[in-house]
């Protein structure tokens, strides 16, 4: 069953347009990471997803209804993020105890085993939180929740990397004990991808590939050598990325569905073939131009 169904969907602020014709499913009960560069819209779209923000054009469906305002989405979703708002008056130890009333599917003991690994303060007021303990709260929250569709955007932002170790394990053990379908937004597509099955790239607001994680991995491959070699070998192949590496040496990156024979051909004339991680194939698809940052420095 697909838990997010979107066909063709669109959004706007007023003239500036946040996505784009977006059409892609969400298999329920998979681990999707929503990677992007920064403005390219996984906030918006997360929200739309979430009931939070009214799409402007196409169609989009979550658990098989307009998201938008509606009871059984937000009765089965909970979206994470570092402005999630708590109820001022209550310490931290009492927004657990009221939660389960939010959540049907809240597990209090978890919560409270999370809550005494993080040292935090029962008495303590969220708004009184640090950036990073703030986030720690809330995936906490999120995770204790076991809503069908949970959303985390940039769930990580402000943890430290061994508190980040942490929640990627924590989660990962939640998944398995209890599958739910998760989508995680994230720049740092490095950190995650071990979690992910599927990764949703977008690029100013418009879907740049959705891909199984493995899948990803294959994408392209880079191609190391003389300048003139690089460029004529590649000369028909529209390169994802070309850079200059030193005086008359190139890199590019190309699509990884050369034959045997062309690579033999590659090697022969003296160009070095190897694997591009997906964190580069993401960053490389999703760069303004060819060249990358090299493009701000280039004469001419
Ligand atoms: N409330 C708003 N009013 C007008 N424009 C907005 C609003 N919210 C977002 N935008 C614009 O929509 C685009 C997408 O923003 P969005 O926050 O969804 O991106 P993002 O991928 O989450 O970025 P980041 O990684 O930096 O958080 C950006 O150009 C942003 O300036």
């Amino acid at each position: 069953m697909n838990v997010v169904v979107c066909n063709e969907l669109s959004k706007q602020y007023g003239r500036s347009k946040a996505i784009q014709n977006m059409t892609f499913r969400i298999a329920e009960n998979k681990i999707t990471g929503l990677i992007g560069r920064n403005g390219a819209g996984k906030t918006t779209l997360l929200k739309i997803i979430a009931g939070y923000l009214h799409h402007s054009a196409g169609d989009i469906q979550v658990f098989s209804e307009n998201p938008f305002n509606n009871l059984k989405v937000s009765a089965n979703t909970i979206f994470i993020d570092n402005e999630m708002s708590f109820s001022q008056g209550l310490t931290l130890k009492e927004l657990l105890e009221t939660a389960g009333s939010f959540y049907p599917n809240w597990n209090h003991d978890l919560a409270l085993k999370l809550f005494d690994y993080f040292s935090f303060n029962p008495s303590q007021y969220h708004g009184n939180l640090s950036k990073g303990m703030k986030s720690t709260f809330n995936m906490m929250v999120g995770l204790a929740a076991r809503c069908p569709l949970t959303i985390m955007d940039e769930p990580t932002s402000g943890m430290d990397s061994a508190t980040r170790k942490d929640f990627y394990r924590a989660l990962l053990k939640e998944y398995i004990a209890y599958p739910r379908t998760i989508i995680l937004s994230s720049h740092l597509l490095d950190e995650v991808e071990d979690l992910l099955e599927e990764v949703l790239l977008i690029k100013s607001g418009e879907k740049c590939l959705h891909l199984p994680i493995d899948q990803l991995k294959e994408y392209a491959i880079g191609v190391r050598g003389k300048t003139v070699d690089v460029e004529t070998w590649t000369e028909i192949m529209e390169p994802i990325s070309m850079q200059e590496i030193g005086a008359n040496m190139s890199y590019a990156v190309i699509r990884n569905d050369r034959s045997i024979k062309e690579l033999e051909d590659a090697r022969q004339l003296g160009l070095e073939i190897t694997p591009v991680s997906a964190e580069d194939i993401c960053s490389y698809l999703t760069s303004k131009t060819k060249g990358g940052i090299d493009h701000v420095f280039s004469r001419g």
